[in-house]
């Protein structure tokens, strides 16, 4: 996602990056013969999404998400408008084929449940005429890509977890190394640990493969956590706001995706805010559990920090809040001082080593620098 103060766009691993259109919507409508009374299920979208980033399609029930997910691999066919895919019209492509050329994952994970993990991920690949022998290894690696063990290659779906099955279904799509993935609220099925654990590694593969992914939820938080670039729709299939999350959190367009967004979005904004302006300060250090005269941090001898030692509970170790590392947001730095029952958040290093603490007070205060300059 977007990191750092700017709106500017980067790549997975960090790098700034022109746009460059992978996926273009062109006053694209859909009407549904029946169900939304002659309505659009999607209304004129006219939108390019960007190659190698994540775009998180994100709004009400109803709005028309899904539907405009599907239109991009003819799971459903517009009734206006041009989609193209690298440049090509989609329609100059038969709907199977560009459907396999795109990995899909959905809310269920859609597997088959009489047939073993392994051929479920490996399905596209015979379709395509993989030899058995090379497509069983693919999905063998494709296990270790999404985080499962191989022993789970021979178990059939109803023997795994639901965060398990989204794994799977993970793998699945990335079977054929599509450059494009559609996700269709493919964690909102799990539990919100779970989920949590989805995410964070969906942006770790998304690091490693940098594909174009365009993500469907109906979860701001989630659309934040993920979104390279963010679309709000709006009930009647209308596209709100498309925009950095930063930018949809600093300056939503208009009152429904104000309202969308949500209240504490001044809160969420800090998870954008740069905490690198944040002093931090030398703290006194023991490698020894031993009575102190002031809040004292205990630390290993690689200066990784094991807890607090506190001068009113001697003997006893404290343990510590997280931790915040420098380059992370304001959002960190705030935490890892409100967690710290020394009221200091332990800053650490890329290698874990305690480089001093951060004071709240003074996470505040750049809180408010950021907040003027912001608003100018
Ligand atoms: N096959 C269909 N036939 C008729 N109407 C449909 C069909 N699929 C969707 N719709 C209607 O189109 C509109 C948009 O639906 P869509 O599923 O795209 O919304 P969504 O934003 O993905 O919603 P949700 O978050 O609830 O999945 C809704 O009013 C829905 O009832």
């Amino acid at each position: 996602m977007a990191t750092g103060q700017s709106a500017e766009l980067r790549t997975p691993q960090g790098v700034p990056t022109q746009p460059e259109p992978m996926i273009v919507f062109d006053s694209v409508t859909k009407r549904y013969q029946s169900g939304t009374g002659g309505l659009a299920a999607v209304d004129n979208l006219s939108m390019s999404i960007e190659k190698g980033l994540i775009t998180v399609f994100v709004g009400p029930s109803g709005c028309g998400k899904t539907t405009s997910l599907r239109m991009i691999n003819r799971m459903v066919e517009p009734t206006e408008g041009r989609i193209t895919v690298a440049g090509e019209d989609i329609f100059g492509v038969p709907a199977p084929a560009l459907r396999r050329s795109m990995g899909y994952v959905m809310q269920s994970s859609g597997l088959l449940p009489h047939r073993t993990v392994l051929d479920n991920v490996t399905t596209v690949l015979r379709l395509n005429k993989v030899p058995r022998n090379q497509a069983n290894q693919r999905g063998r690696e494709l296990l270790e890509t999404v985080g499962l063990p191989q022993e789970f290659a021979k178990r059939y779906p109803s023997q795994l977890s639901g965060g398990q099955q989204q794994r799977v279904g993970v793998a699945r799509a990335l079977a054929a190394d599509p450059p494009v993935l559609l996700m269709d609220e493919p964690f909102s099925a799990v539990d919100p640990v779970v989920r949590a654990e989805l995410q964070e590694e969906l942006l770790r593969l998304q690091r490693e493969l940098a594909k174009t992914i365009v993500f469907v939820t109906h979860d701001i938080d989630e659309a934040t956590i993920l979104g390279d670039k963010v679309a709000v729709f709006a009930v009647g299939g209308h596209l709100a706001q498309y925009a950095t999350p930063e930018e949809i959190l600093r300056a939503p367009v208009d009152d429904f995706v104000a309202g969308f967004v949500g209240r504490d979005r001044g809160f969420r904004h800090l998870s954008f805010s740069d905490g690198e302006s944040v002093p931090v300060h030398q703290v006194t250090t023991s490698q020894e559990p031993t009575a102190v005269s002031e809040w004292t941090l205990l630390v290993s001898a690689e200066q990784h920090p094991l807890g607090w030692l506190s001068p009113e509970r001697p003997g006893e170790l404290v343990p510590g809040g997280s931790l915040f590392q420098a380059g992370e947001t304001l959002r960190r730095a705030l935490d890892a001082a409100l967690s710290s029952p020394a009221g200091l958040g332990v800053a650490v290093d890329g290698s874990g080593a305690v480089t001093g603490v951060v004071k709240a007070v003074e996470v505040l205060e750049a809180i408010e620098r950021a907040r003027v300059a912001r608003e100018g």
